[in-house]
């Protein structure tokens, strides 16, 4: 079947107009590019035609190459094209040497190839909204950025920018006249007015090798893609072209490329969960938003809905409070402003959405309730009885809560279908991950109106079950613990840090637990002590220095030393506190844990998490693995580039990562011990990834 196609159309003014069709995008599939060199060839051929102009249906220029495809390359089930086919044969020596002009005419988004497509005619008209850009890199390929319609006019990027109404007339026009010699025509691959001269040019690119370095340290193709701007620069265009052909192929085969094409399709199948989405729903308006509570979380999130314009009653217990609350989201909102990201204007406007409210008389016209008090079960349940008789029936009554199970929250309401959990992660406007957290009786039409305010509010949501943690706390919890356990065994807790940031973590797991606090990691810890007893590693560090007041960066003290500027300094003092913990526990340093390398650190803090995901997969608490991966890349900041956390796992393989977590079980104990799913899936040397053998009972 063709995936994709051009059609030409030629009018009275000898004006050929060739029309990329693939929805939704528009993406270059082979075919789309086979077509586009078939219109061409036609136009050139035909004597009643003077110029081109290429353009996309339905206001979309192109999304660029079909990703789709990269994975069939990837996998070796589909033959890539012919070194050199698109960018050196059809964009450069059919577009662009062309007898005829082209001009592209630009709405909606011009992404990748579809850019290139539109930089090989000869001028360039856009609406000034269309979103222009190389965004390849976040996909492990060359190279990235983007502007909009208005920007690349000023860069010179595109000619001129219309509105959208007028946007084919001006291209056809501007077609005719590079014809008649009133407009340049221009080839942009021999553009050079905005190169610098060569000793200069290499002196930039040596900068920006730099930069890339230090921004990406662990990714090889930002590095490439500078490699071949060189050679562009130095051995002119078309050596440049045949070398970003070459660069092209190999990084379409590497692990990165594989693991960002995997989160890319990943980040857009959280939304496909079936019995659920797949019902013919269609989501309910929210007009107006209550938030319950207005510490960090509750500002948090209603930070986050006024940003995307959703009024917000925000309700607290007193005037005090409130006004703290309200505060918190101000301060929140200028943040913003102090980084240029907001005009003053929009503060105020975006400030308005808010109101504060002591009681529940404003909540008689909303559509969702967010919970965001403190975690305990008997004020929750009294909120949510409280809710039940001022709400309008159609509400959703949904919680914040990151532990505590939702079906004891609805236990006094007769409300349980429409209750469900929407857990934030902190800082809630910033952090782009919402566990949407169902039950066995909450709707499906609840759930899929809490998913199009969570990608309204611009969050990748994730539909996960109801238990313990949910997915993304309950996962990580061996994170800390493995970290703990290896320190009271003997290995520097600063090298941990350190070799868990190299392998691409945001932070270490004590820098991490520094910022949570130590009442909370304690607080959840007692949590999974009383769920997980089996597997939780019970360590007194943190409990011995909380005593000393020492609670995390918030108490300027924690693992690490805190000045001024949250700058964090190692603290020597500490290993009187690990010395008494190993008192308590019986531990004696183990000399091999003392010299670890730093891939064996990686394996023993990382191997545990991909343990407990097991679990989480093969209890149904996650539809699918790729959830899970996306949970760990946005609620954890695991490195997209190494593709979550059981993809990351499945590179690795099932196999070695069961018999390196067997061997450490029998040296230090259960917390290691590889679960029943990760035996199975071992055993058959199948990967983790590909989900419970038999039907699991779904939690869900
Ligand atoms: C040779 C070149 O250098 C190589 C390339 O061109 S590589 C490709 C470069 N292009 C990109 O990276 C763009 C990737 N796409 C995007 O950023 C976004 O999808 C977008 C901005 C185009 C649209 O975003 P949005 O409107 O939010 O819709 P979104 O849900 O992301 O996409 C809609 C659908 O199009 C698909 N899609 C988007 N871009 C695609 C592409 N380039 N190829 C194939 N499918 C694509 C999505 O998978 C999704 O499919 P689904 O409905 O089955 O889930």
């Amino acid at each position: 079947m063709m995936k994709g196609r051009t059609t030409m159309e030629v009018g009275a003014d000898g004006v050929a107009v060739i029309t990329i069709i693939n929805p939704p995008v528009n993406s270059l599939s082979l075919d789309v590019l086979q077509s586009l060199r078939a219109s061409f060839d036609e136009a050139l051929r035909r004597n009643d035609v003077k110029a081109i102009v290429v353009t996309g249906a339905k206001g979309k220029f192109s999304g660029g190459f079909d990703i789709t495809a990269f994975g069939g390359i990837q996998k070796g089930k589909t033959e890539s094209p012919k070194r050199g086919y698109v960018a050196v044969e059809v964009l450069t020596d059919i577009v662009e040497a062309a007898r005829k002009p082209s001009v592209a005419a630009i709405d909606g988004l011009a992404l990748g190839g579809g850019l290139e497509v539109a930089m090989a005619c000869h001028a360039r008209i856009s609406t000034s909204n269309a979103q222009l850009g190389l965004p390849e890199l976040q996909l492990g390929i060359i190279p990235g950025f983007g502007v909009r319609g208005s920007e690349a006019h000023d860069l010179g990027l595109v000619d001129a920018v219309v509105p959208a109404n007028e946007l084919l007339s001006t291209a056809r026009r501007w077609a005719l006249e590079i014809v008649e010699r009133r407009k340049p025509w221009v080839s942009s691959l021999y553009k050079t007015d905005k190169l610098e001269p060569l000793g200069e040019a290499r002196e930039i690119l040596k900068f920006a090798r730099a930069q890339a370095r230090k921004q990406a340290p662990n990714l090889r193709h930002p590095q490439v893609c500078i490699d071949v701007i060189e050679e562009g620069i130095a051995s002119g265009p078309r050596a440049g072209l045949w070398k970003e052909a070459d660069a092209f192929e190999e990084l379409l085969r590497s692990d990165t490329c594989k693991s960002l094409v995997h989160i890319f399709f990943a980040q857009r199948g959280t939304s496909k969960v079936p019995g659920v989405t797949d019902l013919g729903l269609s989501p309910r308006r929210i007009k107006k938003v209550a938030v319950i509570g207005g510490g960090l979380m509750g500002s948090g999130i209603a930070t986050a809905l006024i940003l995307s314009s959703y009024p917000v009653v925000l309700k607290e217990v007193n005037n005090k409070l409130l006004e703290a609350g309200i505060g918190r989201v101000k301060a929140n909102l200028q943040s913003r402003v102090k980084k240029g990201k907001m005009t003053e204007e929009k503060f105020g406007k975006t400030m308005s959405l808010i109101q504060g409210s002591l009681d529940y008389d404003n909540f008689r016209d909303v559509d969702i309730v967010i919970e965001a008090v403190i975690e305990n079960v008997s004020l929750k349940q009294q909120i949510f009885a409280d809710l039940e008789k001022f709400c309008p029936p159609h509400c959703i009554l949904a919680s914040n809560t990151s532990t505590i199970d939702l079906n004891l929250i609805g236990e006094k309401t007769r409300s349980q279908d429409r209750i469900v959990g929407a857990h934030f992660f902190s800082p809630a406007h910033i952090m782009p991950l919402l566990e949407i957290v169902r039950t066995q009786k909450t709707s499906p039409q609840v759930i899929v109106d809490v998913l199009d305010l969570g990608k309204k509010i611009k969050k990748t949501p994730v539909i996960v079950g109801n238990c313990t943690g949910f997915a993304v706390n309950r996962m990580f919890f061996p994170y800390t613990q493995a970290a703990m356990l290896l320190v009271e065994h003997g290995t520097d807790l600063y090298k941990i840090d350190r070799a868990i940031t190299k392998f691409g973590m945001p932070m270490g797991p004590f820098r991490l637990v520094d910022l949570v606090g130590f009442g909370v990691g304690i607080a959840t810890a007692m949590q999974y002590i009383e769920h997980f007893p089996d597997r939780t590693y019970k360590s007194m560090i943190i409990p011995l220095m909380q005593e000393d007041k020492r609670a995390g960066e918030s108490t300027r003290k924690g693992f690490y030393l805190y000045d001024d500027k949250r700058k964090a300094s190692p603290d020597p003092e500490l290993k009187k506190y690990i010395e008494k913990a190993r008192e308590i526990s019986g531990i004696s340093v183990d000399p091999k844990i003392a010299n670890l390398p730093e891939k064996d650190i990686t394996e023993m803090i990382f191997f545990p998490v991909v343990n407990e995901a097991c679990r989480v997969l093969a209890e149904g608490i996650a539809v699918k693995a790729s959830d899970l991966d996306i949970a760990g890349v946005m609620g954890m900041g695991f490195p997209p580039y190494r593709g979550g956390i059981l993809f990351w796992a499945d590179m690795l393989g099932s196999k070695y990562i069961y018999s390196r977590l067997e061997e450490w079980s029998k040296q230090y104990g259960g917390f290691f011990k590889p679960c029943t799913y990760m035996a199975e899936k071992a055993a058959k040397g199948a990967p983790l990834s590909s989900g419970p053998m038999e039907q699991a009972k779904s939690r869900m």
